[in-house]
């Protein structure tokens, strides 16, 4: 015997089933819908890009890349997400093209998984990038157009909590010294292992002053008068820039009237490296974990050449989905059943009956195993059966 067919699917792959697929089509036909709205242009990547340039440039786990070898021996990865190919195209194919850019995507990304723990591998994501804008306006405006698309897609009750990376790597650094440690706390951060946090910090030769600030960290989180507790807790230039990123930020988002959505998390790391300012995660009410994010990534495009500041979000529709609970009912259909002596009569009732907006399944009766079976499928069937002329519906 040959082998046995392989019925499995990789770690992590997921089948779309028509449910599912309706309303991740709905919900994403709405957001783009306000993403169009806000003037951003949809914009296509290809699946693979080089490992060298966008591969690295996603910063992002080593390992958790889909790596494969094309034709002359370069290393190819599946894109783990679409922030890098926009900055590889606005560096090159929309070189001549003035600044700022607005562009939005919805693709699905790769992101290899150590076990099938009920992660994905692939999903489906929507976002924008403003490329070649370092206002706090366009931090504002990018968050504020997430937090529309959120309410478009139907999410009543979702938060957005705002951090900065510079305010983060100042923190840490002003007290550990160096890059090594505190990348082995922001690590801790990242996976938002708290607890670890402050193990580590505890373990650290520190005095009781600089543990003391460290895990003061923790507690920077809330409303715009934590900006203030922030600013005791390290004084120097780039904390004080970071705060003033914040403090402008606020300002921005109370202007476009989203600031219910809005709270400080200043202990934000994110999962890609490649931030460089404001950071923020969206959360709806029933989920623990983000199910989006973006933030400001001013060095990024200098890989391609064509140095500028930009910032975005991504939101995961899988996560989305979830997030909104219930799965759409899936749209009736009308049902033609037929014997093959009025084929053509039954022909030109379906396509009279889908010119006038009805969905119609054609179907010969010899090809169906139980009439009544296949009837319950539908919201009304017509027979168009035997030498009789015209058509019955079975209500
Ligand atoms: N590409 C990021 C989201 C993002 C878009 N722009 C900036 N950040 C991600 O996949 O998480």
């Amino acid at each position: 015997m040959s082998k046995p067919f392989m019925f499995e699917k990789p770690v992590g792959m997921r089948d779309t089933l028509p449910a599912y697929y309706q309303t991740k089509n709905k919900v994403r036909e709405r957001m783009e819908k306000e993403t169009d709205s806000w003037g951003y242009l949809p914009i296509e990547t290809p699946a693979l890009e080089y490992y060298d340039t966008v591969g690295t440039a996603s910063a992002i786990l080593d390992q958790q890349l889909f790596k494969l070898l094309d034709q002359q021996g370069n290393t190819l990865v599946l894109r783990p997400d679409m922030t890098a190919p926009i900055a590889r195209v606005a560096a090159s194919s929309l070189k001549d093209q003035a600044f700022p850019l607005r562009l939005s995507y919805h693709s699905p990304l790769f992101r290899a998984q150590q076990r099938d723990g009920g992660r994905p591998a692939e999903f489906e994501q929507m976002g924008v990038e403003l490329v070649g804008d370092g206002t706090a306006s366009a931090d504002g405006e990018v968050i504020a157009l997430m937090a529309a698309a959120l309410k478009k897609a139907g999410l009543q009750n979702f938060q957005i909590a705002i951090g900065h990376i510079g305010y983060v790597n100042a923190l840490l650094l002003d007290v550990v010294g160096s890059e090594e440690r505190a990348n082995t706390l922001r690590r801790y951060l990242y996976e938002k292992n708290y607890v670890g946090f402050k193990q580590h910090v505890k373990s650290l030769p520190l005095s009781s002053i600089d543990e003391k600030r460290l895990l003061s960290l923790l507690k920077l989180r809330g409303g715009q008068e934590k900006l203030k507790d922030a600013e005791e807790l390290v004084q120097n230039g780039k904390a004080a820039k970071a705060l003033n990123d914040l403090h402008q930020l606020w300002d921005v988002l109370e202007s476009y009237g989203v600031s219910e959505h809005i709270k400080l998390d200043l202990n934000l790391v994110m999962h890609m490296s490649y931030y460089t300012g404001v950071v923020f995660e969206g959360y709806g009410s029933k989920l623990g974990f983000p199910l989006s994010s973006g933030g400001r990534y001013d060095e990024l495009l200098q890989n391609f050449n064509r140095p500028a500041q930009a910032t975005g979000f991504g939101i995961r529709l899988d996560l989305l989905v979830e997030a909104l609970g219930d799965t759409e009912e899936l749209p009736e259909q009308t049902c033609i059943l037929f014997s093959k002596e009025r084929r053509k009569e039954a022909i030109e009732e379906a396509g009279k009956l889908r010119e006038s907006g009805k969905r119609v399944v054609l179907q010969d009766l010899q090809g169906v195993e139980n009439v009544d079976e296949l009837s319950e499928a539908f919201a009304e069937v017509y027979y168009f059966i035997g030498k009789k002329q015209g058509g019955a519906s079975n209500e």
